[in-house]
């Protein structure tokens, strides 16, 4: 039993061996998170390719009102396997040697599309001043 705000990390029986160069992501499956407000807390999980443990999945109880009882079988979530890059960083000195792009520094709400977004983030509602 989920009592609504609360998490679990429940233990799936499963383990697998990905391949190098491949990750999967625990991701929340819609209905459950539509009906029952079911989510995972760190969504997506990432289980690295050498990761030979039992895969577990943090899940959270967002309704705010009903408990949801959780039982050995359930499909609370799904895996989904994807091919990643091996990133390699280079350091560079100053902000413009990253080159210009359309978007910039712009993020966080800076295309709009919703009223609460016309006002600038760390001076609207929602934070301490
Ligand atoms: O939803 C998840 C997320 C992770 N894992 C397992 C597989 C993954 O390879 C390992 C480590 O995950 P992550 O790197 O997200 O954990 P961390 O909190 O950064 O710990 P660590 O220091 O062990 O990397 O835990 C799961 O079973 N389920």
């Amino acid at each position: 039993m989920l009592e609504p705000g609360e998490r679990v990390v429940v233990g799936t029986g499963v383990a697998i061996a990905l391949p190098h160069g491949y990750a999967g992501f625990v991701h929340p499956r819609s209905g459950l998170a539509a009906r029952a407000g079911l989510s995972v807390v760190n969504t997506p999980g990432t289980i690295d390719a050498g990761y030979r443990g039992e895969i577990k999945v943090c899940l959270i109880n967002h309704d705010p009102h009903e408990p949801l009882v959780l039982s050995r079988g359930d499909r609370i979530a799904q895996l989904v396997v994807q091919r990643v890059e091996q990133a390699r960083f280079v350091e560079v000195g100053t902000l413009e040697a990253l080159g210009s792009s359309e978007r910039g520094d712009g993020g966080y709400g800076s295309t709009g599309g919703h009223a609460r977004l016309s006002t600038a983030v760390g001076h609207g509602e929602g934070t301490e001043s």
